[in-house]
């Protein structure tokens, strides 16, 4: 195995036997705790009852755990090889566990630090003793900063965060997420301010898409348990601090109890809560192969069980988080920062980056220290030479720059960010005079204000230009594009993530070798085909029934689906079709696609009159789409409200959170409605699937925010509305339904029933079965997955038979059981809780069955507004023959 030179960073205490042997019994220890993590994530060991011996979680016993506290007094974290997780007092709750084990559960769990990641050193991982002297080295260098600089940096730190807030309420008087966080810390704390100062201006920075991404991180790091009612008292108290008040409305949008108008009474007061962030729509949420912290845990037995789980479904690592180890400010590392890129060389960076995450493991993690340099560089230097200076110090990084990219948030792709209806809807700035950066003679940006109402009849306000790009521009025989007339377009409209053209001058570049055109030729091309906004010939001809007559032949597989959920919009220009780059729409597609508004294969929406989107004759409301505008031209009428667009049009009833009369908190109506109203939607997180299963884990701990839907899951554990507090009732008050509205899935609420205000909002989520199984009360046993080896066995035998009765009616069952019984041996090797999760293994997900639409109207509460097949919340668990049924028959 490759070494790693890193010749600058030789551990100061090289030569002493001692620390060399203290630091690799430490290594030892490290490495036996990863690889008992790894052997652990391969092996399904029996589990239940949990308890110390048995559990894979590596339990430290009596003598280790002193030891622990030893080298922690010792100035512990020489080496951070473990991560102690300690629970506070406040967290221990006197909950007696079924079954637990009569040896008492110990305080500390070990949680193993993320071991190297060498995906970018082709697999080569460093030395113990090469991670130790770097860690070492950067240690010393901590301590002498803090001893020396700890005032001027203190001083500094504060000056600058007073600083950015001043310029903060200057340029955005308006609340934001991050401003309202700012509470949840400690007001002294330099070095959170100042990553709030920075987090706010890089979400300045972002289109606002992304702002509303949330970021985990921070969710994560603000974790602490939230006491509303606390808060409201306090927040009473302080009305006449001055300092207080300026705070108070960005306080009070993060505050959903606050938010409303009414006053709460004693009785529905909210208990305590985890931090969630409140969110008017649903969100993407990211795919975390790492996990960026514990979650805040409940009780030891839970603590325990809950770090063994966690530790196989994220294949990166626990962040981890260790109250006493050093807490660094954004100024100290990038001081340290300065001192050690120079004396790294590309082959060491990696281990510079693992060095700084094990030293710091509360700030980030392998990956997140590799990008963070040009970040502090760009928040702490003001001088142009220096920062360009700085900015070149990871020579490592050149002709790797995807490598080092942060990841792009990975984007749901129901709906293309800038379709609207028939057109694209882009936006190109055109640069003022003094910031002019022109990429030839020939620049678009020469363009003076004659040439541009030429072009465009108007002058665009504030240097904007929004364009609408017909999506038959293609097809449109006004616009016969040539080869690179189409890729041109193609890499402007369809592969541009952000609403903005930034890069307009690059793609024009990219087809000089094509066409001799200059960049405002291109410029002035795009600007004709977006101004073309007469309908093709071929569209006009195109009535309504011509529409359906092509549409009728994918109508049948439609309907056989029962409600079809998110489709994944195909993103080409032209019509769809077998064998079209990019055509995802297998079966048919709709206005959020990309494909010419003709498209045979296009949804055509309907065309009932005003008021009658009611029943399955309405073909919107029969594969659960709410009507959508752009394709239903006739529902849509002023006076008289489509009955299949409450999600869009109807504005929610006012809920609030309290305490529940069934459990923890709960949601209440806010004001009275009748039956059938609409009441507002589950508003969260859409996750993929594997993310699905690694949140699933956290939900075997506490309360269960995961909703699930066809194709996607939504979770609002850490972001949503209130509508998450929702609890579940044998008779519930709501029905849940789930549909596309605008292209997005969404869960829709009515009341079953006439309500008052103050009473509390039930849900079914599922049948009581299956819904014990995913309450925090039930045993943890019983919500965990079945590992034991003799559960395992009978659940497989019990699919069997069911996969043999099935297997009379078709090969197919065949197949499925074959696949059981394959399981069932690589069980012994695989994790059933890996990233790469079966998708038999989703649990505790909220699921909508495909039931038939038929099914619908027999319980279909009378007035309500519109029929949508029934949204059960059905718990997925291991040994549960129907969901294995399901997915057979899937
Ligand atoms: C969507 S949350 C509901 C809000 C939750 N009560 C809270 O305080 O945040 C779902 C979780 O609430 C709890 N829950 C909901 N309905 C319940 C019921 N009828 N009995 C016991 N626990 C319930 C379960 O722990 C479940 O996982």
């Amino acid at each position: 195995m490759a070494s790693f030179p890193f010749a600058g960073f030789q551990s100061e205490n090289e030569g002493s036997d001692e620390e060399e042997c203290s630091s690799s019994n430490q290594n030892k220890a490290h490495v036996e705790s990863v690889s008992a993590m790894k052997r652990s994530s391969r092996t399904i060991k029996p589990r239940i009852p949990y308890s110390p011996e048995k559990s894979s979680t590596r339990v430290v016993d009596r003598g280790l755990k002193q030891k622990i506290e030893e080298k922690k007094l010792l100035k512990t974290s020489k080496n951070s090889e473990v991560v102690t997780k300690s629970i506070p007092e406040n967290r221990k709750t006197e909950t007696t566990i079924k079954n637990s084990s009569p040896v008492p559960w110990t305080d500390r769990t070990v949680i193993p630090i993320a071991p190297f990641d060498s995906t970018r050193t082709n697999g080569i991982t460093p030395k113990d003793d090469e991670i130790n002297g770097i860690t070492e080295k950067l240690r010393t260098w901590v301590e002498e900063a803090l001893k020396e600089k700890e005032e001027a940096i203190k001083d500094e730190v504060l000056a600058f965060s007073a600083d950015i807030r001043d310029k903060n309420k200057e340029n955005s008087p308006a609340p934001t997420s991050s401003d309202e966080n700012v509470v949840a810390r400690n007001s002294t704390d330099a070095s959170a301010d100042f990553r709030e100062n920075r987090d706010k201006e890089n979400r300045k920075t972002k289109p606002q898409s992304s702002a509303v991404q949330v970021d985990a991180d921070s969710t994560e790091e603000l974790g602490s348990e939230y006491d509303i009612h606390e808060k409201l008292k306090e927040e009473e108290k302080s009305d006449n601090d001055s300092h207080h008040a300026d705070r108070e409305t960005d306080d009070a949008a993060e505050l959903p109890v606050k938010s409303q108008s009414y006053a709460l009474t004693d009785e529905v007061h909210p208990i305590k809560m985890h931090y969630f962030m409140p969110l008017g729509n649903s969100v993407c949420g990211k795919d975390e192969t790492q996990l960026r912290n514990l979650p805040e845990l409940y009780n030891r037995t839970d603590d325990i069980a809950v770090c063994s789980e966690l530790s196989k479904a994220f294949s990166r690592g626990i962040r981890g988080y260790e109250p006493n180890a050093y807490e660094i400010s954004d100024l100290l590392l990038f001081e340290i920062m300065k001192k050690a890129l120079p004396k790294t060389t590309a082959a060491d960076a990696e281990l510079l980056y693992y060095a700084l995450y094990r030293l710091f493991p509360n700030y980030g993690s392998q990956e997140e220290m590799s990008l963070v340099f040009p970040k502090l560089v760009k928040l702490f230097t003001r001088d142009e030479a220096e920062l360009t200076d700085y900015l070149s110090w990871e020579t490592w990084k050149v002709g790797r720059e995807e490598e080092y990219e942060e990841e792009e948030d990975k984007s749901i792709d129901w709906k293309h960010p800038c379709s609207k209806g028939n057109f694209f809807v882009k936006s190109i700035r055109l640069p003022s005079e003094d910031e002019r950066d022109l990429c030839s003679d020939e620049c678009y940006k020469y363009m003076n204000d004659d040439d541009l109402i030429d072009v465009i009849g108007v002058l665009p306000i504030n240097n904007v230009l929004e364009l609408s790009i017909p999506k038959n521009v293609s097809s449109n025989p006004r616009n016969v594009l040539s080869k690179p007339e189409y890729l041109f377009l193609y890499a402007l409209v369809l592969k541009h993530e952000n609403q903005f053209i930034v890069d307009f001058c690059g793609v024009a570049s990219r087809f000089k070798n094509q066409t001799n055109r200059t960049c405002s030729e291109w410029f002035k091309f795009l600007l004709g085909v977006a101004n073309n906004f007469e309908e093709s010939e071929t569209n006009k001809k195109r009535t309504y029934h011509d529409k359906w007559r092509s549409f009728d032949k994918v109508l049948k597989k439609v309907r056989s689906m029962g409600t079809v959920f998110a489709i994944k919009p195909c993103c080409h220009f032209g019509p769809c079709g077998p064998g079209v780059d990019n055509c995802s729409c297998e079966l048919f597609c709709s206005v959020f696609c990309q494909c010419d508004d003709d498209c045979a294969r296009r949804f055509p929406g309907c065309q009932c009159a005003p008021g009658q989107c009611r029943t399955n004759s309405c073909p919107c409301v029969a594969i659960g789409w709410e009507c959508i505008e752009d394709s239903c031209s006739k529902c849509y009428d002023p006076s008289i409200k489509c009955q299949n667009s409450c999600a869009t049009d109807i504005e929610d009833k006012e809920v609030r959170v309290g305490k529940s009369n069934i459990e923890g908190n709960g949601l209440f109506l806010g004001e009275n409605v009748k039956k059938g109203d609409f009441l507002g939607v589950y508003v969260g997180e859409f996750l993929s699937e594997a993310e699905t299963e690694r949140r699933g884990i956290m939900a075997f701990f506490g309360n269960n925010y995961l909703y699930g839907l066809p194709n996607t899951t939504i979770d609002s554990s850490r972001a949503g509305n209130l509508w998450r507090f929702a609890n579940h009732a044998n008779v519930p008050n709501c029905s849940g339904t789930g549909s596309l509205v605008q292209g997005l899935p969404t869960i829709k609420f009515h009341a079953l029933k006439a309500m008052k205000a103050g009473e509390e909002l039930t849900l079914s989520y599922g049948d009581q079965g299956s819904v014990k199984k995913f309450m925090h009360y039930s045993p943890l046993e019983d919500r965990l997955p079945k590992w034991n080896e003799k559960e395992t066995v009978n659940h497989v035998k019990k699919v069997s038979i069911v996969t043999e009765q099935k297997t009379k009616k078709g090969v197919k069952r065949k197949v499925t059981n074959t696949k059981n019984q394959k399981r069932r041996k690589d069980d012994e090797n695989a994790p059933y809780c890996s990233s790469s999760i079966p998708p038999q293994d989703t649990r505790f997900n909220y699921s909508l069955p495909n039931t038939p639409n038929t099914d619908y109207n027999a319980n279909k509460p009378s007035g309500l507004s519109s029929v949508s097949p029934p949204c059960q919340l059905v718990y997925k668990g291991f040994a549960d023959d129907e969901d294995d049924e399901s997915e057979d028959s899937n």
